[in-house]
């Protein structure tokens, strides 16, 4: 059987990733997970500082093309080697990572819905809704502790591209979600909707992509 393809989408910090943690632990074993991140395109031609200072939230910024090839793989039933990004180094790192098909498959990323040959692909649409100064908070934080940034270089990308681009590409593509969810995965009414939902689908209870009228 054809898997449930489940796009999850929303602005940087929203709360995709901790969406996605909860419905891979409510479906123990049963979920693949492909982040767009890691289809950010290969920059071995640039030197570091010419990497730092990329626009990393325009959909160009993206190999979609080798996305949609490993996801159709993986919705056709064949494992992926998936590429690993490096966000330290700006770069798609050496390493890839095995995914095998499972009944669900998640893409995350804050561009999905902005990509109409990525949205196509999702039976289910969830946009993570969070307040813009929520979330730069949670990415001061994130980035300095994880990604290896200064506050000030988060603080320089946010104004130049991170938050434009989110008013430009971003917050328009929530229109295409079937669901808006806000703060994502601290939502558990939402959650406990979603799981339920998606345990009906898996179960062959409802068609693979129902919509209104239909
Ligand atoms: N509902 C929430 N309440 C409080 N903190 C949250 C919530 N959702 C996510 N976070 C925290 O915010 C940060 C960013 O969340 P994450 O899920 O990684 O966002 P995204 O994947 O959209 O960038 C993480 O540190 C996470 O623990
Ligand atoms: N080299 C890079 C690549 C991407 N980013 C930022 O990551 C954000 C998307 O990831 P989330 O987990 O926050 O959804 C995006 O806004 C890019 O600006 C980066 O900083 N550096």
């Amino acid at each position: 059987m054809k898997p449930l393809v489940i796009g999850i989408a929303g602005g940087t910090g929203s709360g995709k990733t901790t969406l996605t943690r909860e419905l891979v632990s409510s479906f123990d074993g049963r979920v693949a997970v492909v982040y767009h991140d890691n289809y950010y395109r290969r920059r071995d031609e640039l030197t570091y500082a010419e990497r730092c200072d990329l626009n990393y939230d325009a959909p160009e910024a993206f190999d979609n093309g080798l996305l949609t090839e490993q996801l159709d793989r993986l919705i056709g039933g064949e494992a992926i080697e998936c590429p690993i990004y490096d966000y330290s180094d700006h770069n798609r790192s050496e390493r890839t990572e095995l995914i095998e098909p499972q009944p669900i498959v998640i893409v995350e990323g804050i561009l999905i819905f902005a990509e109409e040959e990525i949205c196509s692909r999702c039976d289910i649409k969830l946009f993570v809704d969070t307040d813009a100064d929520v979330r730069i908070l949670r990415r001061i934080k994130r980035d300095v502790l994880e990604r290896g940034r200064s506050v000030e270089s988060v603080e320089a990308q946010y104004l130049q591209t991170v938050k434009p681009m989110h008013e430009l590409h971003v917050e328009p593509s929530k229109r295409r979600a079937d669901l808006i969810i806000p703060e994502g995965g601290g939502n558990l009414v939402a959650l406990d909707m979603l799981v339920h939902r998606v345990q009906r689908q898996l179960d062959g209870a409802l068609d693979p992509a129902p919509r209104a009228g239909s």
